[in-house]
């Protein structure tokens, strides 16, 4: 299940323009990684790339080298939908489909993997992913009711059971907790730290008390002025990013001097 990611030296574009530049980094297995950085620094057109969802932008393209578990993400011939099934995303605003009931929503990846899988397969899959999600006991009662009637926490839970239903190797979550309240925020951090026993996680989080409470280690994204493409300036465990940074940017930005 979980797997390391590897990347070298990457350059991504919005058509010509350069929005993060010479990206080198490495993010191990079963671990929490946290993006932080200052607005159009690059950290979610960078998260993007790492199951190839930037793509689907027009002119969105990359030059470097994206490995996971040693296999490269750019590959000739490799598939990006397939890499999307592997790589899960979980975004900013919870987005379940509506009006599917809940136990659709948690099946809908996974049941275009395999169109025939039977109902007690089935039902055992949405169990262990609501259960995953730490939503099962909310909503185990009502399962054939609409994904839209869930209050905007347990959606964001219901798009993570969504995600872990196809078994992935890496979620990568944008700003999971940013439309939540405190409560929600705190049942998704619980979760984010169950979760990496079994997947690799990367997380862009502007809260720095939410990236220093979830992550194993923290990458510092930053931009030298508008138009200029973003870097990855320092890269290393939560607590030294946090408490001894080696680069002024750094620190200046975790003490909350701009940003
Ligand atoms: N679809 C797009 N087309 C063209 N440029 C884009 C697109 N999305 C982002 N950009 C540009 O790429 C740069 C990086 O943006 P990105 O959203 O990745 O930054 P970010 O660090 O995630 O910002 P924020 O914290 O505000 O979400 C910015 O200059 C932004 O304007």
């Amino acid at each position: 299940m979980s797997k390391s990611i590897e990347v070298q030296d990457l350059n991504v574009y919005y058509s010509d323009f350069l929005a993060v530049e010479g990206v080198s980094i490495d993010i191990e297995p079963r671990s929490v990684t946290a993006f932080i950085g200052p607005s159009g620094c690059g950290k979610s057109t960078f998260l993007r790339t790492l199951n190839r969802m930037h793509e689907v932008i027009p002119g969105g393209h990359v030059k470097g080298r994206v490995l996971i578990d040693g296999d490269d993400l750019y590959g000739p011939g490799v598939d990006p939908v397939l890499v999307r099934r592997h790589v899960g995303m979980v975004f900013q605003r919870p987005n379940p489909f509506p009006t599917m009931s809940i136990r659709e929503n948690v099946l809908a990846g996974a049941k275009l993997n395999d169109k025939r899988m039977s109902k007690s397969d089935a039902d055992g899959l949405v169990e262990k992913s609501l259960k995953g999600a730490n939503l099962w006991n909310e909503v185990k009662d009502r399962l054939d009711k609409p994904g839209g009637g869930l209050s905007g926490g347990q959606q964001q839970r219901l798009c993570i059971a969504r995600a872990i239903a196809v078994s992935p190797d890496v979620l990568l979550m944008d700003e999971p907790c940013s439309a939540l309240d405190p409560i929600s925020t705190f049942a998704i951090e619980e979760l984010i730290s169950e979760l990496k026993n079994d997947y690799t996680i990367v997380i862009v989080t502007h809260n720095m008390q939410q990236a220093s409470r979830v992550s194993d280690k923290t990458a510092f994204f930053n931009i030298a002025g508008t138009g200029k493409p973003g870097r990855l300036i320092e890269y290393n465990d939560t607590s030294t990013i946090f408490t001894a940074p080696t680069v002024q940017a750094t620190e200046d930005y975790v003490s909350g001097r701009f940003g």
